[in-house]
């Protein structure tokens, strides 16, 4: 089992961060320091050394800092499944003959866009934002179980981002009175046909993790949770030849065309698709439980996750978690400990109070964070 690790952190211009350098060779790293200290910024950092708009999901221009002039970087050596390797990625300085996007590289070679790191390094992240997780909008939902089948294949947003075109494309032609049939034909095709390659790796991961969660049960100290995707394109998967679904799904959209036309959008498919979650111990339903208990089922999902990532491809993911710790009594703080370190990933966590840490054992590195500045504890 190889753990995706970092092992040297560059950040250039980046939010509160002018350059800022932390090494590590710790499994568990852990960043303390004041409120707006930039802990919360170190990790987003990070998160941008995977496909999408980072753990804030912020515009590209709004990490630049303040003072410079719009370029930003952020760059990570790396042990993962390919052995060491440079990651880097960010906005170059402006010229005049370039527009303006996000550079990837990888041992400094440039490479077509943030999914090549995913051979490197695969992460999964809570954080405050997802507090609201189970209350909230089904989008929601469906980005954070998106995250987590992307920590297992790594084509997969890429994949959810050309859905998203393909649909807009169509919804678009749907606008126009007279939409050129032909046209039609071929977008459906091609909806239909991102549609299942979305929905079958979902239907799969949400399976598997299912099952991860029920075989972990009482094991763990965080309650498991029941877990199941509301699409039925999702579910015909697990039984049906993704031919017959794909053709089926065709005929909807075909079928569908008035109505769609008429909302202005397209009202069937993976791309309404919501995560079902049931808080196991009492059988109910997540957004039922205590804001304490709906926190400890999301730690639980995240960890029965990271361990079917590292059975499933052979590499633990690296883990991002923001103010989670600070908010646990210290049993389950001591449980989660236990559990991170049995796990063999790699986490990076953050808190206000240095105590929270105090039993986190060896194997971790504390470093505080201060005004933009990072330095190893004494
Ligand atoms: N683009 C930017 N340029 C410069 N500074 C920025 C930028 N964006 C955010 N900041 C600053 O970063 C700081 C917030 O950092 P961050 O969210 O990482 O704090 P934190 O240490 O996680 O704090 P908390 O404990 O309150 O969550 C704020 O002071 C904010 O003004």
């Amino acid at each position: 089992m190889t753990a995706s690790r970092i092992t040297r952190l560059t950040l250039t211009h980046f939010r509160n961060y002018r350059a800022a350098v932390l090494t590590t060779s710790a499994e568990r790293v852990v960043l303390v320091g004041a409120n707006g200290a930039g802990k919360t910024n170190c990790l987003e950092a990070i998160s941008f050394l995977s496909p999408g708009r980072g753990l804030r999901r912020a515009t590209l221009d709004d990490v630049a800092d303040n003072e410079g002039d719009g370029s930003w970087a952020v760059a990570a050596e790396v042990e993962g499944a390919l052995g060491l390797a440079t990651l880097g990625t960010g906005i170059d300085p402006p010229r005049a003959d370039a527009a303006t996007s996000r550079r990837c590289r990888i041992d400094r070679e440039p490479v077509g866009s943030a999914t090549a790191f995913g051979d490197h390094l695969r992460m999964v992240w809570l954080t405050p934002a997802m507090d609201g997780l189970f209350m909230g909008a089904a989008s929601e939902r469906r980005r954070f179980f998106d995250r987590l089948v992307l920590a297992i294949d790594s084509q997969h947003s890429g994949r959810v981002s050309a859905l998203d075109r393909s649909l807009r494309s169509r919804n678009r032609l749907l606008e126009v009175r007279y939409p050129d049939a032909h046209w039609l034909d071929a977008i459906e095709r091609e909806t239909a046909e991102l549609a299942v390659a979305v929905a079958a790796m979902r239907g799969q991961t949400a399976m598997r993790l299912a099952a991860m969660l029920d075989a972990r049960g009482a094991a763990s100290a965080f309650p498991s949770a029941k877990i199941m995707l509301d699409g039925w394109m999702e579910s015909a998967l697990l039984t049906e030849p993704a031919t017959a679904v794909e053709d089926r799904y065709r005929t909807i959209l075909r079928e569908g065309r008035p109505r769609d036309a008429a909302a202005g959008r397209t009202l069937d498919g993976p791309h309404l698709t919501d995560l079902e979650v049931v808080y196991a111990p009492k059988a109910m339903p997540a957004r039922d439980a205590s804001t304490g208990e709906q926190k400890a089922l999301l730690i639980g999902l995240v960890l029965a996750h990271a361990q079917l990532v590292s059975e499933m491809t052979g590499i633990t993911p690296l883990l991002l978690l923001d103010e989670v710790v600070a908010h646990l009594d210290p049993s389950r703080r001591a449980a989660l400990f236990e559990e991170l370190a049995k796990l063999g990933a790699q986490v990076w966590m953050t808190g206000a109070d240095p105590a929270a840490f105090a039993e986190i054992g060896s194997g971790a590195e504390i470093f505080t964070v201060e005004s933009g500045r990072i330095r190893p504890q004494q």
